[in-house]
C-alpha cells in the first residue's frame, strides 16, 4: 500500500500529527498524509492534506520511501514529501494533536514506526 506524507515546514518548524484513537497506529505521531487512490503521488498528498488540515501545500520535492511491514496485510510505503503552506488556517480535522517542532526536537515525539527511517533522513539531511 503506497502512503503519502507532507513534511510541512514553516518558520524553522515542522509540522507533526498525532493520530487519533479512533486512527489505526493511535496515538502514533506521523506526518499528514494518507492512501494514495487513482490519482498521481502529489494529488494524493494535496487531497489528504486539504481533508485533514483544511490548507492548500506547495509541495517541494519528494524524499527516499521507506517500506515497513507492520503485519502480513499491512504493508506499507510511505511516501515523503518536504512542504509549505499556501493557505494557513489549520483545522485539526482528523488527528487528535499537532505539533510544530523544530529539527532538534522531531526525535522526542512517539513516532509510527514506518516514520523513523523518514525522521533520521530529514535530520541527516536538513540540519
Ligand atoms: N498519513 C500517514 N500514514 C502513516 C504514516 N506512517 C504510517 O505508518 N502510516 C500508516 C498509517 C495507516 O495505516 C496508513 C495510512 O492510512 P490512513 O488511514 O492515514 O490514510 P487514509 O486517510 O487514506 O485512510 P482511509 O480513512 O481512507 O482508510 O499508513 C505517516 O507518516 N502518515
Amino acid at each position: 500500500m503506497k502512503v503519502t506524507c507532507a513534511i510541512i515546514e514553516n518558520n524553522g518548524k515542522i509540522l507533526c500529527a498525532q493520530r487519533s484513537d479512533k486512527m489505526d497506529l493511535p496515538k502514533k505521531w506521523e506526518f499528514p498524509g494518507g492512501k494514495v487512490k487513482n490519482e498521481t503521488l502529489e494529488e494524493c498528498l494535496r487531497r489528504e492534506i486539504k481533508e485533514e488540515l483544511g490548507v492548500e501545500i506547495q509541495v517541494l520535492e519528494q524524499l527516499p520511501s521507506n517500506q515497513h511491514n507492520y503485519s502480513k496485510s499491512k504493508i506499507i510505503e510511505l511516501i515523503p514529501f518536504r512542504c509549505t503552506l499556501q493557505t494557513f488556517e489549520i483545522v485539526l480535522l482528523e488527528h487528535s494533536k499537532l505539533e510544530w517542532l523544530p529539527i532538534e526536537k522531531l526525535k522526542t515525539l512517539d513516532w509510527a514506526k514506518a516514520d523513523i527511517p523518514v525522521v533520521n533522513y530529514y535530520i541527516k539531511t536538513y540540519k
